[in-house]
């Protein structure tokens, strides 16, 4: 498992050299030479097949449109300079506490 979490910081690292070392024939700096609004909307076209997939409760769909989406996530971060650890800070300082149902009160819409 910890070899897979490798491959993770592995991708976004080949993605910020993409960035900084423009490649003919590459996917990643085709995203970043389109721009923001072409990596927007990959990651909503990404993010709407994920959602089918779960639909169709199929786990190898699933897998692959949550792949696609990680991948497209992690573009617009490095476009918009957030780091992948910024984002494993967070989760890692979430994961200290527990018990984070929030209790909310019923909106009669009648009265
Ligand atoms: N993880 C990915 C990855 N996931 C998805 N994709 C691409 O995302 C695209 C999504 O498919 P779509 O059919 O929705 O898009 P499309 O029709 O090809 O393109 P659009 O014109 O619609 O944007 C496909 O072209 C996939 O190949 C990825 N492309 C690259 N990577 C990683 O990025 C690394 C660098 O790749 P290059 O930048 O291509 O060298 C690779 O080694 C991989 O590790």
């Amino acid at each position: 498992m910890e070899e897979k979490l490798k491959a993770l910081l592995a991708l976004d690292e080949t993605i910020r050299h993409r960035r900084e070392h423009p490649q003919e024939g590459s996917y990643t700096c085709y995203l970043f030479d389109k721009g923001i609004d072409k990596i927007l909307k990959k990651c909503g076209e990404e993010n709407a097949e994920m959602i089918i997939a779960a639909k169709n409760n199929d786990p190898d769909e699933i897998a692959n449109e949550v792949s696609d989406l990680l991948f497209h996530i992690l573009v617009m971060m490095q476009e918009r300079g957030v780091s992948l650890e910024a984002v494993l800070d967070i989760l890692a300082s979430r994961s200290m506490k527990t018990g984070n149902l929030k209790t909310f009160h019923q909106v009669d819409h009648n009265s």
